[in-house]
């Protein structure tokens, strides 16, 4: 994954009900903080239900500017699923080494598959984790020439199921193609509701993904450490569009907030998932909606934990507009009258530049500061970037040995 640790220096730290600071940017020493962040939690029921949606958009659009991260409940993802999934990748590392190595990452071009301890880097440092990656269960596209081919049409493909382990594990595939289908209905119902929250029509972000969306489930087991705040994990932001990740209760999650760079911690909520904003919607929202810095630490309580982040984004081929130029509304964003506009698929949206009026009145509606105005200036020309090009170069980032082996012809 990407890395911009922001350089903020934390002065203050916090006990509060849902996220809670405990250290400074590096270092790892429990403090207590007079003004306690709260990342909310969110019902996707109230986003669902007409009478409680202008509502829900008002919190998931305050928590995207001021932090990039909220939990969400009663998202509709049966718990026998949630947790089958976990069981599932917790059955799977157990196994042996040489067992889980069928499937070693290196053997598959489209980035699938077991990543051993130690190896995977975050920020150029390598991760204390094991891992395992899917993505959609694609057939190749037979095509494909390295170094001829757009390098991203290499990531679409089948993943590894090794026989030997779909023997001694049956319910291992059925639980993980379940579980990346009911995350890919979550995820399209939380990316219409990031669109109605910036006041873009419910699609907005349907059609822009297109039939179809790209995806990353990435299993990752965190040993239990000797030493206190191993890094398991290192800082850095996601870098494509939303990421709903699944927790044990073990805990060890940090996120930073954006404000004054402190580290708090994402405790574990039973039955919800932790949804984040990655770069991509940073990008596109001119900095108004915040790409969280977030990492992990591993723990000595003895516990191994396990967590499941389901990375979704739009298909490989997809062109992302530099930015997006918000449709003004007469009332105030989110007001019941602009609700029903959205709701109703009239609302405009659009990509299109806007005129500095039009900015100026962006600016003070959305109370974005002078700096994220620059970013949201910067980087114009083209019809946009190409989504495809901006994955690979993460996927490549992280797992260097599959990009030579697979894309770097002799
Ligand atoms: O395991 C976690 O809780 C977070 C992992 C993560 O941030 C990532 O892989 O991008
Ligand atoms: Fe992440």
């Amino acid at each position: 994954m990407s890395v911009h640790t922001l350089n903020h220096t934390a002065t203050a730290t916090s006990v509060a009900p849902t996220i809670v600071s405990t250290t400074k940017a590096s270092k790892a020493t429990a403090q207590t903080s007079q003004n306690p962040v709260l990342v909310k939690t969110l019902s996707l029921q109230d986003y669902l239900t007409l009478e409680t949606r202008p509502r829900f958009l008002r919190e998931m659009r305050e928590s995207l500017i001021e932090i990039g991260t909220f939990y969400i409940k009663d998202h509709g993802v049966p718990t026998e699923l949630t947790r089958g999934a976990m069981k599932s990748i917790q059955d799977f590392f157990a196994m042996p080494l040489e067992e889980k190595k069928k499937i070693v990452i290196g053997n598959s071009r489209h980035f699938r598959g077991y990543k051993v301890m130690g190896e995977e880097l975050t920020n150029n440092q390598v991760d204390h984790r094991e891992q395992l990656q899917f993505a959609p269960e694609q057939a190749a596209i037979d095509s494909f020439v390295p170094s001829v081919s757009p390098n991203y049409q290499g990531l679409q493909g089948p993943n590894q199921w090794a026989p030997s382990t779909l023997a001694l594990l049956p319910d291992f595939k059925p639980h993980i193609l379940a579980y990346m289908h009911h995350l890919e209905i979550l995820s399209q119902h939380l990316m219409e509701a990031v669109a109605l929250s910036l006041n873009l029509k419910a699609s907005y972000f349907r059609d822009l993904f297109g039939a179809d969306p790209y995806y990353r489930l990435k299993c990752a087991k965190y040993p239990s450490v000797e030493q206190a705040a191993t890094i398991g994990c290192g800082a850095h932001k996601d870098t494509g569009f939303l990421t709903v990740l699944l927790q044990d209760m073990v805990g060890g999650l940090q996120g930073q907030n954006p404000a004054t760079g402190e580290w708090m911690d994402t405790r574990p909520i039973p039955d919800t998932f932790i949804v984040t904003m990655g770069q991509s919607i940073e990008r596109l929202t001119g900095g108004l909606y915040h790409a969280t810095v977030h990492r992990v630490l591993n723990n000595t309580s003895g516990q191994d934990r396990y967590s499941i982040p389901f990375f979704f984004d739009p298909q490989l081929d997809a062109t992302i507009p530099h930015r997006l130029v918000l449709p003004r509304v007469d009332d105030s964003p989110l007001s019941s009258s602009s609700m029903q506009v959205s709701l109703s698929g009239g609302s405009v949206s659009g990509e299109e530049s806007g005129s500095d009026d039009e900015l100026d009145s962006l600016v003070d509606e959305l109370k974005i500061q002078p700096d994220e105005r620059v970013a949201r200036l910067n980087g114009l020309g083209g019809e946009g970037w190409s989504n495809g090009d901006h994955i690979f170069e993460t996927v490549h980032r992280c797992h260097p040995e599959v990009f030579s082996q697979w894309y770097c012809p002799a």
